[in-house]
């Protein structure tokens, strides 16, 4: 066919001619107009996910563009009323209605979906060689100052972007009847247990009874609190509670990788009123031998574990996107599925320079993004972060955190399906006890040294509420009841 033809995100109207020219498909574009033509109701669920600009052909853009406008106005999109509204008279040298009316007598049927997904998949395929193009480009011509680092890391989000806009068929629309089909063949599949379960135990007993059973894939999770309340220590049980079940990924950003290994061996090696502190085990020198006996024996056990450890200063999102869906393909070749992704902590997530110097819309973006992960790859993303200072603000009578804290944290609170907010008492009892040494202070330290509060600020899948459980920062370790004697 002849005509206006633009290449969408490749930026010149005409493609140059000795180049080949870029991917699209000229029938399934009008067999997806016809399909709109001859049965409009379809429109909202292609619309979903082919906008104008994903067509090849600029008069097809046009006419995309018209039925959408006149279903809105309620009127019936057929070549005699598109014509009117089109820029040009003509289409590929036919006039326009002519042209609009050979397509519908020529469609083979009525149905838009699967033409709308072609068309979807060959504007992909232009805005990929887009990208590769610019690439190329910049990798010969960017002048010196220009790191190649940063032309791989803008590489990664353009094609981060460009993954979160394909359509997952899970997410793509469904009628009634698709819908209760896929949840009748779901529901059958969850209960023989074909397909994974759709949450992950965290271990914690009380928890996955208020969670609905543990992580649950699709959402977001925020495990946040002030400096020292024990982020580390929660994220190292949760995540080795949860690789007990299904893969899981750890971003740790914020501490060394001998740092986070010894948390582990701390936390499985633990042993009451016999302390092997992470620190002792990082240390290495000066483990007497039935210490070293038991951290064999938890290595042996962290090896059992679905879990990998990645240890970076910091990460992009597009570096957090690739590595989730490179383990996803390496735990798949042992028949196992990832479950869920931690990631510690929020300050050392990097996103694009788009928003360079707003930290609030560089938060929007990095929950935004991380999100849509979560949604994507059918995984949980636990996300890690510190409130900030008002919570300890003179005058505020209870230092427990709140929701309301997030409040300056971007759209941390609106994007994230479970809220979980900690606090523990000991930390402000210390201070108080450094300041005046007073022995009913001390006594109240003895009795919470080892008492946390896990409150669910926000829950998706049941009621807010606090839960008491048992701490040991030392041997960074949490658990739902004593691991003492009692
Ligand atoms: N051997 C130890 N004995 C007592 N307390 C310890 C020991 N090692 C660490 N801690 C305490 O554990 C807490 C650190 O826990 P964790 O690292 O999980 O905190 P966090 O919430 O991640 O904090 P941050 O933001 O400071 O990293 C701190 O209050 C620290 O003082």
């Amino acid at each position: 066919m002849s005509g206006r033809a633009v290449i969408p995100f490749t930026g010149p109207a005409e493609p140059a001619t000795q180049a080949p020219e870029p991917p699209h498909n000229v029938e399934a574009e009008q067999a997806l107009l016809a399909a709109l033509m001859l049965k409009p109701d379809q429109l909202p669920e292609v619309a979903q996910w082919v906008r104008p600009e994903h067509f090849y052909f600029a008069d097809h853009q046009d006419v995309f563009a018209c039925i959408e406008a006149l279903v809105a106005a309620n009127v019936e999109p057929t070549g005699v009323n598109i014509k009117g509204y089109l820029r040009e008279p003509t289409i590929a040298g036919e006039p326009a209605h002519v042209y609009l009316a050979r397509i519908v007598q020529e469609a083979s049927g009525w149905s838009a979906a699967s033409h709308a997904r072609v068309v979807r998949d060959m504007a992909t395929r232009r805005a990929m060689l887009a990208v590769g193009e610019s690439l190329v480009e910049r990798a010969r011509f960017d002048p010196a100052d220009t790191a190649a680092q940063a032309m791989i890391e803008d590489t990664e989000q353009k094609l981060l972007d460009l993954r979160a806009i394909v359509p997952q068929a899970h997410l793509a629309g469904q009628s009634t009847h698709e819908g209760m089909a896929w949840m009748r063949e779901r529901i059958t599949s969850l209960r023989s247990g074909l397909i994974a379960s759709t949450s992950v135990s965290t271990g914690i007993a009380d928890l996955d009874r208020v969670t609905n059973g543990g992580f649950q894939r699709g959402q977001l999770w925020l495990l946040a609190g002030r400096p020292g309340m024990g982020k580390t220590v929660a994220m190292t049980t949760l995540s080795r509670n949860a690789a007990r079940e299904a893969g899981v990924l750890v971003f740790q950003l914020e501490v060394t990788r001998d740092q986070q290994w010894s948390r582990y061996l701390s936390d499985l090696a633990y042993v009451h009123n016999r302390p092997l502190p992470f620190g002792k085990i990082m240390a290495g020198v000066d483990l007497k031998d039935d210490e070293v006996w038991r951290i064999d024996d938890a290595a042996r056990r962290i090896e059992q574990l679905h879990l990998r450890l990645e240890c970076e200063p910091s990460a992009t999102v597009a570096q957090i996107a690739f590595a989730v869906k490179a383990e996803k393909r390496r735990l798949a070749k042992q028949g196992l599925s990832l479950g869920v992704v931690f990631i510690d902590y929020l300050k050392f997530v990097r996103v694009s320079d788009r928003y360079k110097g707003n930290r609030v819309l560089e938060i929007g973006e990095i929950s935004g993004s991380l999100k849509q992960l979560a949604k994507s790859e059918d995984i949980c993303v636990v996300l890690l972060a510190q409130l900030n200072r008002q919570v300890e603000a003179e005058g505020r009578a209870d230092r427990r955190p709140t929701v309301a804290d997030l409040r300056d944290s971007g759209e941390l609170e609106q994007d994230a399906d479970t809220v979980l907010l900690l606090y523990r008492e000991s930390v402000y009892l210390e201070r108080k006890l450094k300041a005046s040494n007073d022995p009913e202070t001390a006594a109240r330290l003895i009795d919470r040294q080892h008492a946390l509060e896990l409150i669910l600020g926000k829950n998706r899948s049941g009621k807010t509420c606090t839960l008491d459980l048992w701490c040991d920062v030392a041997a960074s370790s949490i658990a739902q009841h004593s691991r003492g004697p009692h």
